[in-house]
Parts: structure tokens; C-alpha cells; sequence
């Protein structure tokens, strides 16, 4: 068979099966996929003529999955600190985005975010912005995987003007990304509180009818469930479920102040959830209960929110985050051990967007959507456990070079199809833009 790359390392971590670490194997990689996962030793001999590139003080693990965004967002990062969800919401983000999104916004901010995601080790993000087909162009034009949110609200915005509008440009970029390799699009209205009813009753049955995920944010603060009970009578997650919204398709995002009865729903009904730890805990929204979740059987995953509300979009940081708060919220030192956290943020984020059967994992016949990190520095010494220290001890800077589909996306720390002097000069440039803005709200 012929080989384009074969990739060397003293780790391999496949998260398929849970736990396992192969020492000095190698990955095969042909046409954007792994073809083979064996030994290096047998490697060498097997594939002689394949290009090879080694990682000799390098796990090499799936990419990581960023399961909730709003990349363009990193445009307004540090913007509005220390405030919470409600304020931070209606008094800053809202006007300031009402005032300047637009298709070059959402272009500049999401290269931006990009470069960053990369840099941390991110091969696959769930984006929830507006001007979803400009994320989408970017994402392609770097060569990275996205799933862009067919975004909805109840209020107008630069995007749309009604939940109508929101909905057909909504179908019109299913229709221009239907089958493209790098992009998946997914139903996205934004919360509880922004889409009423009918609106609602449409995105369930277009999600069934085009087999689409439902991307929510869903139970984000102790607010949000007294605004619900003072308009419908009920929790959030039973109006949800009263629309018949909630199933295997539908990917709930936060997921603070859980009763048992909320889990149990979640659970029966399939409904996947992202853990956002650090943007729960900075706007103050409450704790999302991962160990419960788990034990009931929910997939959990992993998101970084925007980089407005993080402030940074560092899956690796939110990996170890989720492992420390999974302890303290349970009471309990083993819950979400390190292994479990690395699954959380790869192959159940792939599990959430319904692409497991082709990213995730590091196994033959997905894709190749890998990253390289080191551990052989002072930081990870002495190693006895590279999955502990991965989660424990590493942080994103160790991430030295990352394939999406096989394509090598970063080198040495350097993004390959991005020019980052040209992207910090844009953000600088909006930077002056906003502060004007910001200095009046
Ligand atoms: C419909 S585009 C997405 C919309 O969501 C806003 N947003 C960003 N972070 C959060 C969050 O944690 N909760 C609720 N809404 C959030 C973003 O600013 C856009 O307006
Ligand atoms: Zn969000």
C-alpha cells in the first residue's frame, strides 16, 4: 500500500481503547487517513518508501475537539470582564456586536481564532456565530474542521432580520456545504431565553428531516431558569423537552444547576452535553455536575464558549479544568480521572457532533486529524504516565505540530496556512475600532 506519511513517536495515545498507550509505534497515513497503527520497528521494514517524520519525545494524540464556540469572538476578548451572563450579555457583548459584526468581523476574528485553536492542539471546533458561511470559508481556507452553526435568535441582528430569515440563510449554507469534507453544519439557535416556541417546533422538525445536530446553550445560570418558570411555568429543559427537542441529535451546552430529574431526562432521551468550565465559572454561572452526568451514562464533552467569556479557546486548559472542578463539585478525587478527561475532549466531542466515525480517535480508517506534544521537557518530568501529565501537568504550549485529514496544519509551533503577522495586525486594527465602543457602554 502506498504511504504518504508515516509518523513516528515514543507515545501514542489511540483514546480508543480508553487508557492505552502504545510505546515507539507508528501511524500510517494515505489519502487524509490512518491506514495502519503498529510498532515503528515493524513500520520501518513494512512501509520502507513511505516520507517519515519522528516524534521521539512526542505522544501524538487525536486532535483535540472544541464541542462549543464562537470563534469570531476572539475579537472581543477581554473586553468585558467580571461581569455576569445576564449583564455581560445585554449591556456589553449584544451592543457591541450589534454595532460591528459584519462578514469582515467574523473573517478576521475567526482567522484569529484559528491560529490560536491550532496552536493548541485543535483540529475540530463547534461554532455558533453569525455569518456562518465566512467561519465556514475560513475553516476551509486553513484547512481545518468545523461544524457551523445554522445560527437562530428572535432578534434581528446583521445576519438576519427574523427567525424566518435566520432559518433560510440557515438552509441555504446547509445547502452550500452539503458533503464538503472539512464542514458540517448543524441547527444552532442560541438559548431558551432568545428563541421562542415556534420558532423552536421548526428546527426540530428540519433537524429530523435533514438529519442535522441541535446546538444550545441550555440551563447556563440559576437566572435563565427563573426567567423560564416566570414565562412557561416550567425548567428549561422540560420546556425542551415538551417541544420534543431533546434526542440523540441534540447537543446541550452548560448544563449548570441539574436536578436529578433533569439528568434523568437528558440520559433517557440520548442528549449529549458540553462542559464549558472556565466560562461557567467566570461569568459565575454555576457548575456543570460531569461525575452524575457520566454516571448516568450521558456523553459529555468539551468547550471553550468564546474566547469573551474564557478569555482564551484552550481545550488542553478546559481538559484539566473539567478533571480538578469534576473532583471538588463531587466530593470525590476519582471522579473524571485523566484518561476520562482526554476521552471528554476528543472522542466524545466527535460522539456530540455525530462525527465518531471519523475523528476522535486515533484508529484505523478515520481521519488523520492527530497532534503532536511534547512531554520530554523539564514540565512533564519525571514521566510516569503520559496521560496523567497530559492532563495534569501539560499545557497547550507544549503542542508542537498538528494534521487535520492529514494535512500538516502546524509545524514547529507555526501555522502552515495562516499568516499570523497579517492576523495580529487585523485584530490590532479592530482593537481600535472597539475600544471606542467599549469605552461608551
Ligand atoms: C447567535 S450567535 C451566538 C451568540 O451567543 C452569544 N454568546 C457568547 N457566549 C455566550 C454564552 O456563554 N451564553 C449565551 N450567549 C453567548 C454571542 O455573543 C452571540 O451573540
Ligand atoms: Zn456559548
Amino acid at each position: 500500500m502506498a504511504i504518504d506519511t508515516l509518523l513516528t513517536a515514543r507515545w501514542i495515545i489511540p483514546v480508543e481503547p480508553t487508557g492505552v498507550i502504545l510505546e515507539n509505534h507508528a501511524l500510517a497515513i494515505a489519502a487524509g487517513r490512518i491506514v495502519d497503527l503498529l510498532p515503528a520497528a515493524e513500520a520501518l521494514a513494512k512501509y520502507p518508501d513511505a516520507g517519515r517524520e519522528e516524534f521521539p519525545g512526542h505522544a501524538l494524540i487525536p486532535g483535540l475537539i472544541n464541542a462549543h464556540t464562537h470563534a469570531a469572538m476572539t475579537l472581543l476578548r477581554g473586553i468585558a470582564d467580571d461581569r455576569p451572563l445576564m449583564e455581560w450579555l445585554t449591556d456589553h457583548i449584544w451592543p457591541l456586536e450589534q454595532k460591528w459584526v459584519s462578514e469582515a468581523f467574523v473573517r478576521d476574528g475567526t482567522d484569529l481564532a484559528l491560529a490560536e485553536m491550532l496552536r493548541g492542539g485543535i483540529t475540530c471546533f463547534n461554532d455558533m456565530y453569525f455569518f456562518p458561511e465566512v467561519t465556514a470559508r475560513q475553516a476551509v481556507q486553513c484547512g481545518m474542521r468545523a461544524v457551523v452553526g445554522m445560527i437562530l435568535l428572535d432578534f434581528p441582528s446583521a445576519w438576519a432580520a427574523t427567525p424566518e430569515e435566520y432559518l433560510s440563510k440557515g438552509l441555504a449554507l446547509h445547502d452550500e456545504w452539503r458533503n464538503h469534507p472539512l464542514i458540517e453544519v448543524a441547527f444552532a439557535p442560541h438559548a431558551p431565553y432568545s428563541v421562542s416556541d415556534e420558532p423552536l417546533l421548526k428546527v426540530r422538525t428540519l433537524a429530523a428531516e435533514l438529519d442535522r445536530p441541535i446546538h444550545m446553550h441550555l440551563h447556563e445560570t440559576a437566572d435563565e431558569l427563573r426567567q423560564s418558570r416566570q414565562h412557561y411555568g416550567l425548567r428549561p429543559i422540560q420546556r425542551l423537552k415538551q417541544l420534543d427537542l431533546l434526542g440523540p441529535n441534540f447537543v446541550a451546552v452548560h448544563m449548570t444547576q441539574l436536578e436529578a430529574d433533569d439528568i434523568a431526562v437528558v440520559a433517557e432521551l440520548g442528549a449529549h452535553v458540553v462542559h464549558c468550565p472556565e466560562s461557567n465559572l467566570k461569568l459565575a454561572s454555576g457548575f456543570c455536575p460531569v461525575a452524575k452526568l457520566a454516571e448516568a451514562g450521558v456523553n459529555v464533552a468539551i468547550g471553550t464558549d468564546g474566547a469573551a467569556s474564557n478569555n482564551d479557546l484552550d481545550v488542553m486548559g478546559e481538559m484539566r479544568m473539567a478533571a480538578l472542578l469534576a473532583k471538588a463539585v463531587a466530593g470525590d478525587a476519582s471522579a473524571v480521572p485523566a484518561h476520562a478527561a482526554l476521552r471528554m475532549a476528543t472522542l466524545n466531542g466527535a460522539k456530540a457532533l455525530g462525527l465518531d466515525g471519523e475523528i476522535g480517535s486515533l484508529e484505523v480508517g478515520k481521519a488523520a486529524d492527530i497532534a503532536a506534544v511534547y512531554l520530554d521537557g523539564i514540565e512533564t518530568q519525571p514521566l510516569f504516565d503520559p496521560i496523567s501529565d497530559l492532563v495534569y501537568a501539560a499545557s497547550r504550549h507544549q503542542i508542537t505540530d498538528v494534521w487535520v485529514a492529514g494535512r500538516r496544519l502546524l509545524k514547529n509551533r507555526a501555522p502552515t496556512t495562516l499568516d499570523t503577522q497579517e492576523i495580529r495586525q487585523k485584530a490590532a486594527a479592530w482593537r481600535e475600532k472597539l475600544l471606542a465602543t467599549a469605552k461608551a457602554t
